[in-house]
């Protein structure tokens, strides 16, 4: 199914001010990969994941959702086929309702009434959120905003779900239910995070970047046992690979 592939080829990013955050990047990734992009604060991949579904445009290099470029022209159509949450939910939520969010994506869709009903309260259930659906979203607590946000993509039914920080904010109960959630999702899954407990669980596959450049990419217990590249990227393993203090196991 080709219009779940991303592929970046050697794409950089400065911004306005002149901060150059992506240098060269090139990647593929195929139908039914979960992949993580993990990194130091400040190493690009919010500016990466913002790529894929034209959020920001690459000062140089292209990015291909499946057969089509990334261009203005396709960017509606690659909208409805990458679904993103941000790393802030307030750069996701805008309507007087956490119902009326959630709907908004499926009613542009042109859905009938009866169907975006139906997606509204699935996504919501989905993510634990359905008695919420009659507040205001900047009423929520943030792992609440973080669970409705996560839910506007869901009813959306992306092929390819990117998410930035998925986890951040959410309690040791939302974070479960939210892994069990990207578990069942059968697609395409890209994801930040530093959780690395979550992306060793999750992602078969990781690219690490660095100073926005790619620094590996490979099967994620291979990268999380390569100690000399954690160490220059400023990144540490898993805790469930760390080893037992007490007992002295190792992960
Ligand atoms: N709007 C912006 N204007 C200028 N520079 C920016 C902007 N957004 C991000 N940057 C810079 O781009 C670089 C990459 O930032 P980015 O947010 O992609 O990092 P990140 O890996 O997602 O970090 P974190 O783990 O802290 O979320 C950083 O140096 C950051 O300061």
């Amino acid at each position: 199914m080709s219009h779940h592939i991303v592929e970046v080829k050697g794409l950089h990013h400065t911004y306005p001010d002149g901060t150059l955050a992506l240098r060269n990047i090139s990647l593929r990734i195929t139908h039914g990969e979960s992949v993580a992009v993990i990194g130091a604060n400040g190493a690009g991949k919010s500016t990466l994941l913002q790529h894929f579904n034209g959020y920001l445009t690459p000062t140089a290099g292209e990015i291909r959702i499946g057969d089509f470029p990334l261009t203005r022209e396709t960017l509606p159509d690659i909208r409805r086929t990458v679904g993103m949450v941000f790393q802030n939910p307030d750069d996701q939520l805008f309507m007087p309702t956490v119902y009326d969010d959630v709907a908004f994506g499926p009613l542009n869709l042109g859905l009938p009434a009866g169907e975006v009903d139906e997606r509204v309260r699935a996504a919501l259930a989905k993510v634990g959120a359905a008695h919420l659906q009659g507040k205001p979203p900047y009423r929520l607590s943030g792992g609440e905003k973080k669970r409705v946000a996560i839910a506007t993509v869901l009813s959306m039914s992306p092929d390819i779900l990117v998410m930035d920080e998925p986890t951040n904010g959410l309690d040791p109960f939302a974070r479960r239910q939210l892994m069990g959630l990207l578990r069942e999702f059968r697609h395409t899954r890209i994801f930040t995070s530093h959780d690395l407990d979550m992306v060793l669980d999750l992602c078969e596959r990781t690219i690490v970047l660095h100073e926005g450049e790619v620094k590996a990419d490979g099967p994620t217990r291979d990268i999380f046992a390569d100690a000399a590249l954690l160490a220059e990227c400023r990144l540490e393993k898993p805790l469930s690979m760390q080893g037992c203090p007490v007992c002295g196991t190792r992960g």
